[in-house]
């Protein structure tokens, strides 16, 4: 994902980037990072671990208690330090520069107030257009004048002209889209050509769960405090947060140390990654059983292999109408006739990409070994059936066929990713892994945080690439991870693996699992 955002002006894309760099350590949307960046990153001692995100409620519980041991206003002004700071680094030159505050009548509206009066304070010509006079945070404002900086007579006029515009319309208590008045300034600073940079959230997302009922601000760059919340993770409202950096504010000891939702980072991948022991042999390293494939749909056969060979299991078992073209494709590949019982001995199934009508689904499900079931595996699969199983289950929809397996339209998945992870997770009393522009892995067990999949990359958008993913997630479901986990890793070494094939041009699957290596040997590289 891009993270300057699908329509940032150019301009703004070169300073996006700068703050890009900056954050590298902050930054779940995540640019690729090559090797020499990691070393760079680790040289200056950025830990590239799990990244958490937290509620509104939650992160309100931990402001309040470290509230409660400080003096009034503090937390607003570390937020507002925090902000100004990151503004700064984003202009050539802080004085001169024209910076419009968008502000609302919370406290969201407060901190742009604030981090205004810093940055007027530092020459930069301040302008604050309030959305509502006689509500905006008074201690801000006469901050702000104090410091030289205004009130906008003329809200358009100065948008024009604006290097930087602060959104300071709503945060954490938001809700429900942009409110009217605050739709066209919202167009305006987005279409000046200045840096949009939201304060805490972009206005107008729903913070809990990245969704985004109406319009919202589109910020080339989102500066959030204490803590990430879900929206800034989750697609939709992930793509209106551009990059990110989070401010530390002092939160950190009173949040939870089980978030709401986590970001696997390249230490977390690697420390979970399969690596043979001295001992280790192949049926050690465990066996990984595909059935996939049909008369009219033999690549996935072989694509799904692709990705099982190189997920980490010691051997593939192959079973289904596309041995021929597997075996072309994959000599190290073990092919069985029909049924899959007859198969030996696998630590773990895949069944279902390219399966058209055939059957095995049932037979599979009944195995005591964990399964993943993707694509036509998907279809018409009995809840019961899957809350029967006596080990774990691991399901790979795409939003469509999230949406089928829950009953709604596709458009109410897309909308509401992380709600529909979850509910589908409680439905089936499994892992579900939600594939799309943000992949989300819910555990079958509600109360541990939902994985989103920071490496994703839209050159992904290719036939037949999860195929590859469903190989990949059952090597290493039979490599011994655990469902959260096999999902979580697996999308990160595919998003990864197609980032590296692609370097900005498309990719095809087949590329997509050749270089899964290589985002392995990335994620291992010290
Ligand atoms: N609670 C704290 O300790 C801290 C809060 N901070 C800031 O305070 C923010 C939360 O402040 P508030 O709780 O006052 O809430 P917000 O300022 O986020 O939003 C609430 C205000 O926006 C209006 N509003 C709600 N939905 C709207 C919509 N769709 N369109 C336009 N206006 C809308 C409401 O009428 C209300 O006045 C955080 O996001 C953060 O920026 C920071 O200063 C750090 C410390
Ligand atoms: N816009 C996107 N951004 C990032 N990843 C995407 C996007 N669209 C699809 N993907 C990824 O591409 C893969 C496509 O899988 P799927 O929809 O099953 O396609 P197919 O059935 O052709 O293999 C998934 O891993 C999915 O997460
Ligand atoms: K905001």
């Amino acid at each position: 994902m891009d993270a300057a955002g699908p329509a940032a002006p150019a301009a703004s894309r070169a300073v996006v980037r700068r703050l890009t760099r900056r954050t590298r350590d902050a930054e779940p949307g995540g640019r690729l990072r090559t090797r020499n960046a990691e070393r760079d990153a680790r040289a200056h001692g950025m830990l590239l671990s799990m990244r958490h995100a937290y509620s509104v409620d939650t992160v309100r519980a931990a402001e309040a208690e470290l509230m409660a041991g400080l003096p009034e206003g503090a937390l607003m002004q570390r937020a507002a330090a925090g902000l100004a700071a990151a503004v700064a680094g984003l202009l050539p030159r802080v004085s001169g520069a024209r910076i419009v505050l968008l502000v609302g009548s919370g406290d969201n509206g407060g901190d742009a107030l604030y981090a205004g009066a810093r940055l007027a304070r530092r020459g930069a010509g301040v302008s604050a257009v309030l959305l509502d006079p006689d509500r905006a945070h008074r201690g801000g404002l006469a901050a702000l004048r104090a410091a030289g900086g205004r009130v906008a007579e003329d809200p358009f006029g100065v948008l024009a002209v604006a290097d930087v515009v602060l959104d300071g319309i709503t945060g954490i208590g938001g809700h429900g889209g942009l409110r009217p008045d605050a739709v066209p300034l919202a167009r305006a600073a987005r279409g000046s050509g200045a840096m949009v940079v939201a304060v805490d959230l972009p206005s107008g997302v729903e913070a809990d769960t990245g969704e985004v009922k109406g319009e919202a601000v589109r910020a080339d760059a989102t500066v959030t405090f204490g803590a990430y919340k879900p929206g800034l993770l989750v697609d939709p409202a992930h793509q209106h947060a551009g990059a990110l950096r989070l401010v530390d504010i002092g939160l950190g000891s009173r949040l939870p140390s089980v978030p709401d939702l986590e970001a696997l980072q390249h230490d977390d991948v690697a420390r979970l990654l399969p690596v043979p022991a001295p001992e280790s042999d192949k049926y050690r390293r465990g066996v990984v059983g595909v059935v996939a494939g049909s008369a009219r749909y033999p690549g996935a056969a072989v694509l799904a292999v692709a990705g099982a060979v190189h997920g980490g299991a010691g051997a593939v078992r192959y079973v289904g109408p596309g041995a021929d073209a597997v075996i072309a494709r994959f000599p190290e590949a073990l092919v069985h006739g029909w049924p899959p019982s007859r198969a030996g001995r696998v630590q773990a199934w895949v069944v279902g990409p390219g399966l058209g009508d055939a059957p095995g689904v049932a037979e599979v499900l009944e195995s005591d070994v964990p399964v993943l079931v993707d694509a036509d595996g998907l279809r018409s699969l009995d809840p019961d059936a899957v809350r029967a199983r006596s080990a774990p289950t691991l399901l790979t929809p795409h939003a469509g066929e999230a949406a089928a397996l829950l009953g709604v339209d596709r458009g109410q998945v897309e909308a509401a990713r992380l709600g529909s992870v979850r509910s589908l997770a409680t439905k089936y009393g499994a892992t579900v892994l939600l594939k799309g522009s943000t992949t989300l892995v819910a555990d079958a067990d509600a109360r541990r945080p939902v994985r989103v999949n920071p490496t994703g990359t839209s050159w992904l958008a290719t036939a037949g690439s999860g195929d590859v993913l469903s190989g990949l997630a059952g090597s290493l479901l039979a490599a011994g991870l655990e469902p959260l986990d096999a999902g979580s890793v697996a999308a990160y070494l595919h998003g990864l693996a197609a980032r590296l094939a692609s370097l900005g041009a498309p990719v095809s699957a087949q590329d997509v699992a050749a270089a899964i290596p290589r985002a392995w040997r990335d994620t291992l590289t010290p």
